[in-house]
């Protein structure tokens, strides 16, 4: 588990960020979300120590991350970049196994890891000896991804892993992420201005402006357990959309026809969004009356 207790950080006298405090369980995705300057990447490189705070303590497990070794704690944390970080000059199989050639794994080792996360991560290996600058947006990020994890660090950090590529990669490399069992089993921090994004792929998400922690909570509590003004504007424009995509279609059952339940095709767990976008694409109505499902939700919701 890692806890920030009441951690402040000046530069130039100013407040970057101002008295927070968070836990993030084992297995939990925390992120942090908000616009540009708000401090959510000088706390995320306080948690590796790319930043000493002011005050406050960061504690891993317990142990405060100042008494770690700086190397053995860094080692101990994957870290993603926007701009995925990759060195220019060494070719994808060099960048991956940086950290394990540091740490003397053998050479068979690094190869195996290396294999099985191309796989998990939709990389082509022909692409093994190839520099980053002959690689796409996606390969690159991905190849940040491996990287950080060949290791397999018990907490992942993030600053917005996704943000240098097209909404429809985007899209594919968080759904692929969110189903890999070494994602789920981190510890992960990820930042994001992106509310689509942060609600994608958090458990809980922390709303943050001006170095403070405006609400900490489940994607749900911020939208139906809000009465923060400044979170309620942050999410006004999409509001709709992200209601659509966290009440579950079993929630709606007390309120949708047992008949409409009963015939539409959509599969216990989906989101309300996800049933109306399958019954979109599958091109017949696999959900015999989408207006019933709309009148269901927002009666739900009264
Ligand atoms: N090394 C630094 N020296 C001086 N000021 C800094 C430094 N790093 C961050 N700041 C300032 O601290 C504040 C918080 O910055 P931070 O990068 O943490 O915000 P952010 O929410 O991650 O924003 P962005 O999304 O734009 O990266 C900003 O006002 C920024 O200008």
């Amino acid at each position: 588990m890692l806890s920030l207790k009441n951690i402040t950080k000046k530069f130039d006298g100013r407040l970057a960020v101002d008295g927070i405090s968070f836990e993030v369980e084992t297995g939990e995705t925390l992120v942090l979300l908000g616009t540009s300057g708000c401090g959510k990447t000088t706390t995320l490189r306080m948690i590796n120590r790319l930043e000493e705070p002011d005050s406050g303590d960061i504690l891993l497990d317990g142990k405060s991350v100042k008494d770690f070794d700086v190397q053995e704690l860094r080692r101990g944390m994957g870290y993603v970049l926007q701009n995925h970080g990759l060195f220019p000059h060494y070719t994808v199989a060099e960048n991956i196994a940086t950290v394990p050639n540091l740490m003397n794994w053998d050479k068979k080792k690094i190869l195996n890891e290396m294999e099985s996360l191309f796989e998990k991560l939709n990389l082509d290996p022909t692409i093994r000896d190839k520099f980053p600058e002959q690689l796409s947006g996606g390969q690159k990020q991905r190849v940040g991804l491996a990287r950080a994890l060949i290791t397999q660090p018990a907490v992942l950090l993030m600053d917005e892993p996704f943000g240098a590529l097209d909404s429809i990669t985007r899209i594919s490399i968080r759904k692929e992420l969110k189903g890999l069992a070494d994602f789920q089993e981190k510890t992960i921090v990820m930042v994001t201005h992106d509310v689509q994004e942060a609600f994608d792929m958090a458990d809980r998400i922390c709303v943050m402006d001006q170095g403070r922690i405006m609400q900490l909570g489940t994607p749900e509590s911020l939208l139906f357990d809000s009465s923060n003004a400044f979170v309620k504007q942050f999410l006004k424009d999409q509001r709709l959309q992200l209601e659509l995509k966290t009440v579950k279609i079993d929630e709606l059952k007390s309120v949708l026809p047992v008949e409409w339940y009963m015939n539409s095709g959509f599969k216990s767990g989906q989101s309300v969004w996800e049933v109306l976008e399958d019954s979109l694409a599958s091109g017949d109505a696999t959900i015999p009356d989408p207006g019933m499902l709309m009148k269901g939700f927002f009666s739900f919701k009264k």
